[in-house]
């Protein structure tokens, strides 16, 4: 079973078309993990477009004042600012990505060789006995990939999807994409490093992801569920992921 975290960015870039407090980023955590979510992630970006520094807190006191068994992942690039944020809020995941400041949306994973030093000495900073890192991760980064990311001190890589997300409905490119996931995420597991995956999943990619590539610990996915909550409602929209994820 693959556990669902969901990434409530696109519920805050909704609220902050006004200078209004709903959609409420606090209550639509309620509703998901009421449901059976597992954990809550955000991304929050230097220009604060969606998630806010204030949401990071509101989140963090609502997980441990009602949630305590809730995971909060906090993703981002490890920027000053960024780190002191986690010192602050003390999240049980934080998944470092390689994004610049003014990136649309992440659209890859580390060089785990050429910034290999860097992201030791992060990950030696940010590493707590009840703190998991996770290191955003190319689909083909292979055996060689992995064992880079290992080096560095991380407790996990996350799969980055978003390529796979883009082809999953032309067969031929799916299944290409599907096995450099299928191969990096093995290789992660044989040498002891967990596997998480996210960006651009949607209830029609996740069968065959699923399928493919076994041993997914945790999927943050955010955009496809904000999506089919217009459609289904929250609540239905988690449950139907949820779901989704279970057969692994
Ligand atoms: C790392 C990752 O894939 C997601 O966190 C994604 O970057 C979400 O960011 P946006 O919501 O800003 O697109
Ligand atoms: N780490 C990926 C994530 O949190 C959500 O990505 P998306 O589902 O919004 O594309």
């Amino acid at each position: 079973m693959t556990l669902l975290s969901v990434n409530l960015n696109a519920v805050a870039q909704l609220r902050n078309r006004r200078d209004l407090p709903w959609p409420s980023v606090t209550g639509l955590a309620r509703v998901v993990l009421d449901v059976g979510a597992s954990g809550i992630t955000v991304h929050p970006r230097p220009d604060e477009r969606h998630i806010r520094r204030a949401d990071v807190y509101d989140l963090s006191a609502l997980l441990r004042s009602d949630y305590p068994d809730a995971e909060f992942n906090i993703e981002g690039y490890p920027s000053e600012d960024f780190l002191g944020l986690i010192e602050e809020v003390n999240p049980q995941q934080v998944t470092l990505v390689p994004d610049d400041p003014n990136q649309a949306t992440s659209d890859h994973g580390w060089d785990f060789a050429g910034k290999g030093n860097f992201l030791t000495s992060v990950v030696q900073l940010l590493k707590r006995p009840d703190r998991r890192i996770s290191l955003f991760c190319d689909p083909d980064a292979g055996e060689s990939g992995v064992l880079a990311a290992k080096a560095t001190g991380a407790d996990r890589i996350e799969l980055f999807t978003g390529p796979y997300g883009a082809c999953y409905d032309d067969p031929k490119r799916a299944s290409e994409e599907l096995a450099k996931l299928a191969k990096t995420c093995s290789a992660a597991m044989a040498i002891g490093l967990g596997v998480n995956a996210g960006h651009d999943l949607t209830l029609e990619n996740l069968p065959a992801f699923q399928h493919a590539v076994k041993g997914v610990a945790e999927a943050s996915i955010g955009h496809g569920i904000t999506a089919d909550a217009l459609i289904f409602g929250f609540k239905e929209a988690t449950r139907l992921y949820i779901a989704a994820l279970a057969d692994n």
